[in-house]
């Protein structure tokens, strides 16, 4: 008997939802499939009516002497996520590193010039969102100009996701995002922490991470925060959604890093899509479980060929797959 391929694509969607819902009950199979339509909704059609550019330029801003892969995977999985044009803006001396990588990225080696925040500033009108952080560092001198940069993406309402070491900035001056709900933190468990330490007054409950996610997010003004983790928990500081998507067990160093690309292109596309679409969700709630989803997806099905040995890089190839078969079935 002939299986049409619809009916294949349907059950390959109600497998992957089954192993989203395995760790968690609470939620029902048929909550998970809400979310993953709106994350649908929010996903800009391919057509020919569309010019270079419009799908999202995205700015990543980090690399530095000792991290170059960092804002290569930042900046890699927001063009294979869909966005048109990917620039990286890092040190002088990590430029021709990061461009060595990879001819399709645009990279400026501004970060550590005197001249920093006007040099990314020029860029910014053409940009749709910023991924704050990767490969960053922590010197006071590149830091002092990513404050800058922030500020300038505020003044121009320019989505902001902030990872790594961004969110080393901003534990200690939180002022820099509070109240901008433009701005998307995506922290892992010690950055979590961290933060939670410098803006809120009473311990966190470790184990009530829904809580935790919601206390933070509120202490900042809302701002969307993704706790990632063995389940990522993000909230605004109204809503809580949960992805718990089977991804893999090997932990490898960046992940975190290729799900802050994919949140980049994705907030923006939530954000043009707008609340009707978003059907009560705050967009950058429902761009991030889309990210946490993706790079859940992508660490599985890289797991599966390469078991021990899998690499962020083998990701890399399984992003196309993954967002088929996540949001295209
Ligand atoms: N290829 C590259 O270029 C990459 C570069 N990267 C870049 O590195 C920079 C620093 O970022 P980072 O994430 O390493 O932060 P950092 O605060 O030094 O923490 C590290 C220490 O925290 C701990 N720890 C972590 N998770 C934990 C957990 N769940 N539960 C408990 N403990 C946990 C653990 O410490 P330990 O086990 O030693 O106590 C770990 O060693 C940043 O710019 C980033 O973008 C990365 O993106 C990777 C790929
Ligand atoms: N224990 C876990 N089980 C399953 N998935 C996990 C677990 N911990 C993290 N992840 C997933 O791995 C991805 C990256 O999260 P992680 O906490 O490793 O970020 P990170 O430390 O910032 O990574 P990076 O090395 O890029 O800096 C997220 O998609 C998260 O859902
Ligand atoms: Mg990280």
């Amino acid at each position: 008997m002939a299986v049409a391929p619809g009916w294949l694509a349907a059950q390959a969607c109600r497998r992957v939802l089954k192993r989203a819902f395995s760790l968690h009950k609470a939620h029902s199979i048929k909550d998970m499939e809400y979310t993953f339509q709106l994350v649908k909704n929010i996903i800009p059609p391919l057509t020919t009516k569309k010019y270079k550019g419009q799908a999202g330029r995205i700015g990543i801003v980090g690399g530095c002497q000792e991290y170059t892969g960092a804002p290569y995977f930042a900046a890699i999985s927001a063009l294979k996520v869909g966005a048109d044009l990917s620039h990286v803006f890092c040190t002088r001396e990590a430029a021709p590193v990061i461009k060595s990588y990879s001819p399709e990225l645009i990279v400026h080696p501004v970060l550590d010039s005197p001249d920093a925040v006007h040099e990314v500033e020029k860029w910014l009108p053409r940009l749709h969102a910023l991924v704050v952080g990767p490969g960053l560092g922590r010197e006071d001198a590149l830091l002092k100009n990513v404050e800058g940069i922030l500020e300038a993406s505020k003044a121009r309402a320019i989505p902001v996701v902030i990872d790594a070491d961004g969110l080393w900035l901003i534990a200690q001056q939180p002022t820099l995002i509070q109240g901008y709900r433009k701005a998307v933190l995506t922290p892992n468990h010690v950055e979590f922490l961290r933060l939670s330490e410098a803006v809120l007054t009473d311990p966190v409950d470790s184990s009530d991470r829904r809580g935790a996610g919601l206390r933070l997010s509120q202490a900042l003004g809302n701002v969307t925060v993704v706790q990632k983790g063995e389940q990522d928990v993000i909230s605004d500081g109204e809503q809580v959604l949960e992805c718990n998507l089977q991804g893999s067990n090997r932990r490898c160093g960046g992940q975190g890093d290729l799900l802050s690309g994919f949140l980049g292109v994705m907030v923006q596309w939530a954000l043009h899509a707008g609340p009707e679409k978003t059907n009560g969700f705050s967009p950058p709630l429902v761009a991030a479980f889309g990210a946490c989803s993706l790079t859940r997806q992508c660490s599985h099905q890289a797991f599966q060929k390469y078991g021990r040995s899998t690499t962020t890089s083998d990701m890399i190839p399984e992003i196309g797959p993954a967002f088929s078969r996540l949001f295209e079935t």
